[in-house]
């Protein structure tokens, strides 16, 4: 049989790869790459109430709501999981996800512990998660500022939440020290690699195996 009859024989199901961290700690730049690195991998847009920073595009980096819609999604159950983070609501929209598993392709989330507890009640099989963590406090607060993006109450509300936040880590079934970004990136694209190949994901891949040793 060629390669190319055994990859039709065996599909791969879809994941979901979680990525979190204190807000700063570099999740949604590690998200733009593996995207730009991977065409196998979309983004969960999520919808959010919070005002649109300035380098933010809206249906692209989130779709910005006011919190009548917002309350509307959740009532018709639109949303796979949402939460109140920083004062603001956030939420995953349901149909797109449901959509890019089942044609076997994987979905990446940009969200908070509180929504990656509701995604391992619903879906753990399917669920890969990632913490990030930052190299230390003083870079965090770098980062945040480095940004540009929030005003300094904004940030130091953050930086406020950022121990809270990190109090999760352990609830993920991995971490990352994000020191340099490239070498970030490249342990996501292990993780993502090596969990495609998880033998539950394939699908087919029984029958292919005893077609093998039927010698067919
Ligand atoms: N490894 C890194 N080294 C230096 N700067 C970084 C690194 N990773 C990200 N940054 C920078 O830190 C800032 C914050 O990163 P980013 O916006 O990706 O954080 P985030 O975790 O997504 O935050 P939020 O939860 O608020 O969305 C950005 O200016 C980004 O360019
Ligand atoms: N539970 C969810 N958390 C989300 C979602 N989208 C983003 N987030 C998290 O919110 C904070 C703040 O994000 P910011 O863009 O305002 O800095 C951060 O931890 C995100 O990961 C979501 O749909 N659900």
């Amino acid at each position: 049989m060629s390669n190319e009859l055994a990859a039709a024989r065996i599909q791969r199901r879809g994941l979901m790869l979680v990525l979190s961290s204190p807000s700063g700690a570099g999740k949604t730049t590690l998200s733009r790459l593996l995207l730009q690195h991977d065409r196998d991998i979309e983004l969960s847009v999520s919808v959010t109430t919070r005002a649109k920073r300035p380098a933010e595009r809206d249906g692209v980096d989130y779709s910005f709501i006011d919190h009548d819609t917002f309350r509307a999604m959740v009532e018709r159950d639109e949303l796979l999981e949402y939460a109140q983070v920083f004062d603001h609501s956030y939420g995953t929209p349901r149909g797109p996800v449901e959509r890019t598993l089942s044609a076997g392709r994987d979905m990446l989330f940009d969200i908070d512990w509180q929504g990656t507890q509701q995604l391992v009640e619903r879906a753990r099989q399917d669920l890969v998660s990632i913490f990030i963590l930052p190299p230390s406090t003083e870079e965090l607060e770098r980062r945040l500022v480095s940004r540009a993006q929030d005003p300094p109450e904004v940030v130091a509300r953050r930086m406020a939440k950022a121990a809270d936040e990190m109090s999760h880590w352990a609830e993920y079934d991995y971490v990352i020290v994000n020191e340099q970004v490239d070498q970030s990136l490249e342990l996501v694209k292990a993780i993502l690699t090596a969990e495609r190949l998880k033998r539950y994901r394939q699908v087919g891949l029984s029958d292919f195996v005893k077609s093998l040793r039927a010698g067919r």
